[in-house]
């Protein structure tokens, strides 16, 4: 009989987008389930997974809040044990975050094989709370910040996961006499991207030709379209795409948040990217990624803190301009990438699901 697995994840395109990534390297071989939270939902089809909705609501420092979260957290513990015993679960994997917190506290009961995945290079703060109870934690690299280092055993590092996709070959339409501008902000975007940026690439595009695609909300086209075409730049805005990979594909350069996935896709597709990591960040952790990166020679780094439209500005053509410096970032994204493909990814998961 197959082992039933359960995924439980939620919240941001962060957590969920890998969670199916899992689930459809999984799938095949195992009876598979997945849990969501509402918010999660709207990053994935729900018709590809078996889904249920677990709804955990965020935390919150208002204490009546709290006293009432609490007692909807110790219903949802109840519900959790009710849901993996139903169902038998045998192992329960967890893409980290509050929304996973009932589940494991369940499985915990329970005595049920625990295993984690953590994609920054901080350890977070819930898979902190369940790394000693877990038998395996799949991470990018061994050295996780803030990680128990006499747990360090337990990290299995496998290459950065990736929607199916993303291993499709497809042509890169770079026309050589427009740079290709992508600007990203995760699967939440980035409002202090809307207008930092956008000033910055109307100078821009006074030294280069410029094709901008442009992740913002949908209540900024109009605004955003009118502005870039009164400075006759050619834009492609769009709010959430499932397809970024085919934006990815015709990017000469990327401005990004660090999110952990989104770094990983650009490393992929080999687009060098200059990050400007979300400093409210839990333990700071997409600088963490970054920088990770950065010591690789992937990407360019910016402190949103310290910046203006002006020193962006300066950056942009100074990357522009450096033409060795930019091939050579190119150059160590693709050979860092050899060892990502889905099997490779796919083998190490199923070993590890495998473990007694
Ligand atoms: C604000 C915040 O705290 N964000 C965190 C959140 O992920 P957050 O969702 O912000 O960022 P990630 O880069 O990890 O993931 C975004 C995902 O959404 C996808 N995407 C985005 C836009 C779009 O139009 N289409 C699309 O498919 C990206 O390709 C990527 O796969 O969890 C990640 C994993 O713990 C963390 O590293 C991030 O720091």
């Amino acid at each position: 009989m197959n082992k039933k697995i359960l995924i439980s994840t939620g919240g941001s395109g962060g957590h969920v987008i890998p969670a199916t990534i899992i689930y459809k390297h999984l799938e095949n071989n195992f009876d598979v389930y997945m849990t969501s939270d509402i918010r999660g939902v709207k990053f994935l089809n729900k018709d590809e997974y078996n889904l249920k909705i677990f709804n955990v609501r965020p935390i919150s420092k208002n204490l009546l809040i709290m006293l009432f979260n609490f007692l909807l957290m110790i219903i949802l513990i109840f519900k959790s044990i009710f849901f993996l015993r139903k169902n038998k679960i045998n192992i329960l994997i967890s893409t980290g975050g509050y929304m996973s917190l009932p589940l494991c506290i369940g499985a915990k009961i329970l005595n049920i094989k625990l295993l984690l995945f953590e994609p920054n290079m901080v350890l977070g703060r819930s898979n902190k709370f369940f790394i000693s109870y877990c038998q395996k934690i799949f991470c990018y690299s061994n050295n996780v910040k803030k990680f128990p280092i006499k747990l360090k055993n337990k990290i299995k590092v496998i290459p950065a996961l990736l929607r199916k996709n993303f291993y499709d070959k497809r042509d890169s339409n770079i026309t050589l006499d427009t740079i290709n501008l992508l600007i990203i902000g995760g699967s939440q975007g980035a409002k202090i991207f809307d207008d930092l940026v956008k000033n910055a690439i109307i100078e821009l595009s006074k030294k280069y030709k410029l094709k901008i695609y442009q992740q913002t909300s949908s209540i900024n086209f109009e605004s955003f379209k009118k502005t870039y075409e009164n400075n006759n730049i050619n834009c492609e805005l769009f709010n959430f795409n499932d397809d970024i990979i085919n934006f990815m594909h015709k990017t000469d350069l990327c401005i990004t948040r660090a999110g952990a996935s989104t770094l990983a896709e650009l490393n992929f597709t080999e687009v060098p990217y200059l990050a400007i990591p979300l400093p409210t960040a839990k333990d700071n952790h997409q600088f963490e990624n970054a920088y990770f990166y950065n010591k690789l020679g992937f990407n360019w780094l910016l402190n949103q803190k310290e910046i203006d439209e002006k020193i962006l500005l300066n950056k942009l053509i100074n990357i522009i301009d450096n033409k060795e410096e930019y091939l050579a970032k190119k150059k160590n994204m693709k050979d860092f990438n050899y060892e990502n493909t889905w099997n490779n990814i796919n083998q190490k998961i199923i070993s590890v699901i495998n473990e007694n």
